[in-house]
């Protein structure tokens, strides 16, 4: 559906592509020579590293410069860094690489942006890293940003720096954004060249013929009841790989199917750039009764567990899904 509401959505379109590439430039180099002391734990054991929050400062800053009166909800902030002056230094100097003039209380503050609480009303969603485990694996990983008005996706992009631009061709080059406009479709652009074209769903409504995506990491969802979903529809192994890049293989036609039931509440930052990416191309995502998500309830989107397909295996896969689903899976609000 066209959008009609008051951002210029062409201009979005551009900040925010070329604020996801210039995040894509720094996390990559970063990746490259990641120190075993560069990298924390949260408090729920998950990795934090160094270019998680200098993505996040770069990209807060940048947005923040742009349009001042926007929120952002980020899945970072400055609390660790705080707290350790010496690594706070480095992240600084990654962020000055590409911003000459920023203080380094000007990269705490620009992380300290991700604090909003989501809701309602208009607000970036970033994740600066998402699967910082495929970072650290110098795997797969996507720096996730969108723009949400009153619970729409109206602009999203994902930057996949390692993700080989043809699917085709794995062991050739790699590096693409997957952007998507709302009401405008979906298109894939090459790092490198910038050369861009319109991505779409596969077409394949032979739900047995399917190939299934899901997470590299078996603590993030259960590879157990995706194989049982599997199994019914008759679906062959999965491809596995870590972050959002999932939802742009699935936008792109290369998997029909991305599969992530989980036990916890998923947060936005995980899911609604991507998920916005894959209907733009044509496709559905839902929760395993078929609902669509819900953007607007806070830092998550309520439920745990969610799918991503090209639309003409959808039905198939919410009935697979449907006997033996545990209804503490679908809603936690
Ligand atoms: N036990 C868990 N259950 C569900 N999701 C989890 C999880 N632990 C971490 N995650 C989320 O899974 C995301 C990575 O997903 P994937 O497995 O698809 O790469 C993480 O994003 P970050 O890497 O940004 O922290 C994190 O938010
Ligand atoms: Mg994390
Ligand atoms: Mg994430
Ligand atoms: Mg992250």
């Amino acid at each position: 559906m066209a959008y009609s509401g008051s951002h210029d959505l062409a201009l979005l379109r551009k900040v925010v592509v070329e604020v996801v590439e210039k995040a894509c430039h720094l996390t990559s180099k970063i990746q490259k020579n990641i120190l075993h002391e560069e990298v924390l734990k949260k408090e729920d054991f998950s990795p934090v590293t160094i270019a998680d929050f200098a993505s996040q400062a770069l990209v807060g800053h940048i947005l923040h410069q742009a349009f001042p009166h926007i929120p952002m909800v980020g899945e970072e902030d400055a609390s660790a860094l705080r707290a350790d002056p010496k690594l706070a230094t480095k992240v600084s100097d990654h962020v000055k690489e590409f911003i000459a003039d920023i203080s380094l209380e000007e990269v705490l503050g620009a992380l300290d942006r991700g604090n909003h609480p989501g809701g309602e009303g208009t607000f970036w969603v970033l994740d600066p890293i998402d699967g910082t485990k495929g970072f650290l694996r110098k795997e797969q990983f996507a720096v996730c940003l969108c723009l949400i008005e009153n619970g729409q996706v109206l602009v999203a992009a994902l930057g996949c720096p390692n993700l080989p631009i043809d699917s085709a061709l794995p062991d050739g080059e790699k590096g693409c954004v997957f952007i998507g406009v709302k009401g405008k479709g979906a298109s894939q652009m090459n790092i490198s060249t910038k050369k861009e074209f319109p991505i779409c769903v596969s077409s394949s409504s032979d739900a047995s013929k399917a190939t299934y995506v899901e997470s590299l990491e078996s603590g993030h969802s259960s590879h157990g009841r995706h194989a049982e979903i599997a199994s019914a529809l008759g679906m062959g192994a999965p491809l596995r790989m870590d972050s959002q890049c999932k939802f742009g293989v699935v936008a792109r036609g290369q998997a029909s199917l991305y599969l992530r039931i989980s036990k916890t509440p998923q947060y936005i930052w995980d899911i609604a750039a991507g998920a916005m990416i894959v209907e733009e191309a044509g496709g559905r995502v839902t929760d395993l009764t078929g609902r669509a998500l819900q953007f607007s309830l806070g830092r998550t989107v309520g439920v745990a567990a969610l799918f991503a397909s090209n639309g003409l295996i959808h039905d198939q896969v919410l009935a697979a899904c449907a006997p033996a689903e545990d209804s503490s899976h679908s809603c936690f609000v």
